[in-house]
């Protein structure tokens, strides 16, 4: 099956300064794939690119098996749905006049729009203006938006970014109904701590550089940090430490609770260890995070697995 979306060797410079650096990526049918990277990274650019709003400097871009730049770029746009980083509708408007709006301008069934506003959870308030929304309720309404004419390929830009917890939650619960129903999805985000448990893989973007692709795990097996475990109980702990030190595994600093970190690859040693020890109640394995593999690949200095 064609991919949906495909950059080969993308390149873009904007006045001589490289945004983008000889990117190569695939979203594949249904995946959701984390575009992730500081600020200034190429994210953005990348989500242009797409569009067809600007065109690559060199390589080539496929969308649904389309270049992006060719004269079928305006019906590829709308067969996208993009939710812009800042989103920003006519504020006088309703929320069920916005949707109406879009739909005519993207060809998209009028019908679809109550429909869509159910499913964002905004139906009671399709009829207050923009202006009285909140901002989580501005990103459902750019959601609803993006989802106009049942698009295939989702392009989300920073779509968490100012949103409580909770509404950060809800939304990439909307997020995962779509990609149990095949829309493949490419979200930007800086914001990694919520986005690690809703993507299939991640592409961490550095200075327009693509430095490391890969699910989660693909990810942790190539940059092999240390895993942490975190001991429960009252061992002694120069008992635990003298008994793990051999099998490579060095106390974090001294907290409420005695952690050490070490090779992954002696993790059962290690537990054995454990489970032999006085006082030992309970451990948990903590694997390095989205955010540690993030620190780890933009060497931005060495993760530090032993912070919380
Ligand atoms: N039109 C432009 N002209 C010149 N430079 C640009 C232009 N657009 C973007 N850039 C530069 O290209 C680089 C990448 O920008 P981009 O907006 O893609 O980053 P980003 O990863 O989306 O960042 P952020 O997280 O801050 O939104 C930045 O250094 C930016 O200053």
């Amino acid at each position: 099956m064609t991919a949906p979306l495909e950059f080969t060797d993308v390149t873009k410079d904007y006045a001589g300064f490289k945004a983008l650096d000889g990117l190569s990526f695939k979203v594949q049918p249904g995946e959701v794939l984390g575009l992730l990277g500081h600020n200034g990274a190429g994210k953005t650019t990348s989500m242009k690119l797409v569009l067809g709003v600007i065109a690559p400097t060199q390589g080539d871009i496929r969308v649904l098996g389309e270049s992006s730049t060719g004269h079928a770029s305006d019906r590829l746009r709308r067969a996208l749905g993009y939710l812009p980083e800042n989103v920003s509708f006519y504020p006088q408007l309703t929320g069920r006049e916005v949707l109406r709006y879009f739909a005519r301008l993207k060809g998209a069934a009028l019908h679809a729009v109550d429909e869509l506003l159910e499913r964002v959870g905004l139906s009671a308030a399709a009829d207050r203006r923009i202006r009285t929304y909140s901002k989580g309720m501005r990103q459902r309404i750019g959601l609803a938006q993006a989802l106009l004419g049942r698009p295939r390929l989702l392009l989300l830009d920073e779509p968490t970014a100012g949103l409580d917890p909770q509404v950060t939650r809800e939304f990439y619960r909307m997020i995962d109904d779509l990609r149990g129903q095949g829309v493949s999805i490419l979200i930007s985000s800086h914001v990694l701590p919520g986005v690690e448990a809703h993507i299939d893989r991640a592409a961490i973007l550095g200075r327009g550089r693509l430095l490391a692709l890969g699910s989660l795990a693909e990810l942790r097996d190539r940059a092999r940090l240390p895993l942490r475990i975190r001991v429960q109980g009252e061992p002694d702990r120069d008992q635990a430490v003298e008994l793990l030190r051999p099998l490579g595994f060095e106390p974090c600093p001294p907290g409420p609770v005695l952690e050490l970190q070490g090779d992954p690859e002696r993790k059962l040693e290690a537990v054995r260890a454990l489970l032999a020890l006085p006082g030992v109640t309970d451990f948990e394995l903590i694997q390095p995070a989205l955010e540690d593999l993030y620190a780890h690949f933009n060497r931005s200095g060495a993760a530090q697995p032993c912070t919380p």
